[in-house]
């Protein structure tokens, strides 16, 4: 399995490579970014684990030479929020961007899995889809965006109010969309079944919701989560390979293109969003099967979702709009 981090001398970048090199899953890791991959990767080359690593910058075609042969790309490529931004204050330079490293797949690698990281993640995997369909080379199925931190952050604040060991024993779907209040954790979904006392529901919503904004004020100005969101896409990338090396039954929250993944017509026509985070079932050819579970949500999360819906359907018009009608220089 030959992955690459596009963007891996960044923030998430570093440890993200960190993790793909100690797994044993990964046969070829390449690094690239446009600056800084000769020393991530003489450092990183360093570990006897059994990936062999490469890097490159863009000179000397990095890119093409970094995404020939990817069965999986990993982009955390982009700039990160500072304080009193929000994720959408990215667009402007990370669309740019991705739409760059999503070009590339379509012509070095137009098979790969592509998980999608960098912000906002509501607007840049609608940019990712536009650009692979214009070269021809879409297939929903194997194009998703990155939403496991909110997951794993659901799983952590839980666990501060329910005391469970190990809190990622706890699946909580999380749905929607990556910002603010299109992110939707439908705590009455858990398995196993939670108990969130009534007067702490609202803040533990509202923590999850908001758990990137945390994270950026504590920085203070140094940037936004970085090694949590490595954990996250290390999580959901080491799924993605289980699944395509034949392991059964993984499931995980990510946001898709839902009318080309199984099931998902019927969430898209329920939520008015092509594009929606939902639990996943993956296997060899990438996603197998979306999950209605916008379905089985109460009645406090349906008003949740109602919130969900408004944002997320502008994010999403936003990035086709991007690539439809290029923004002049
Ligand atoms: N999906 C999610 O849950 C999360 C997403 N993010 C997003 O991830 C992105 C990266 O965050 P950090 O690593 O903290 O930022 P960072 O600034 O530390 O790293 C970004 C890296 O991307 C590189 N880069 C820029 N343009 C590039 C290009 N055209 N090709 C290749 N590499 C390029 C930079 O040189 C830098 O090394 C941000 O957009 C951030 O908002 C962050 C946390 C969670
Ligand atoms: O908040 C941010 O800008 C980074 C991010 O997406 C997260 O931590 O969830």
């Amino acid at each position: 399995m030959k992955a690459v981090v596009a963007g891996a001398s960044g923030g998430i970048g570093q440890p993200l490579s960190l993790l793909l090199k100690a797994c044993p899953l990964v046969d070829k890791l390449a690094l690239y970014d446009v600056v800084n991959t000769p020393g991530v990767t003489a450092d990183l080359s360093h570990i006897s684990s059994i990936a062999q690593i490469e890097g490159y910058l863009p000179a000397d075609d990095g890119m093409k030479k970094a995404l020939t042969g990817a069965d999986i790309v990993v982009i955390p490529a982009g700039i990160p929020r500072k304080p009193g931004m929000t994720r959408d204050d990215l667009f402007k330079i990370n669309a740019g961007i991705v739409q760059g490293l999503v070009q590339g797949c379509a012509e070095h690698c137009p098979d790969a899995y592509i998980l999608v990281i960098s912000n906002p993640v509501n607007s840049t995997v609608p940019i990712a889809a536009e650009v692979l369909k214009k070269a021809g080379k879409f297939n929903a199925k194997k194009l998703f965006g990155v939403t496991t931190l909110d997951v794993v952050r659901s799983e952590t604040f839980v666990q501060s109010i329910t005391g469970e060991r190990d809190p990622s024993k706890t699946v909580i779907p999380v749905i929607g969309g990556h910002s603010g209040e299109t992110i939707v954790p439908l705590f009455s979904q858990a398995k196993p079944a939670v108990k969130i006392p009534e007067d702490k529901l609202d803040a533990l919503v509202n923590r999850v919701q908001f758990g990137g904004d945390e994270v950026v004020k504590a920085k203070d100005g140094a940037g936004s989560a970085t090694l949590s969101m490595a954990y996250a896409g290390y999580r959901f990338a080491e799924k993605v390979m289980k699944a395509a090396k034949g392991e059964s039954g993984i499931i995980e929250p990510t946001f898709m293109y839902l009318p080309g993944v199984p099931g998902g017509d019927e969430i898209a026509k329920a939520t008015g969003c092509e594009y929606f985070s939902v639990p996943v079932e993956l296997g060899k050819e990438g996603a197998l099967k979306a999950t209605n579970i916008v379905k089985d949500a109460n009645d406090y999360e349906k008003k949740l979702l109602e919130k969900c819906y408004e944002g997320l359907k502008g994010n999403i018009s936003k990035g086709i709009d991007f690539v439809a009608n290029p923004p002049q220089k």
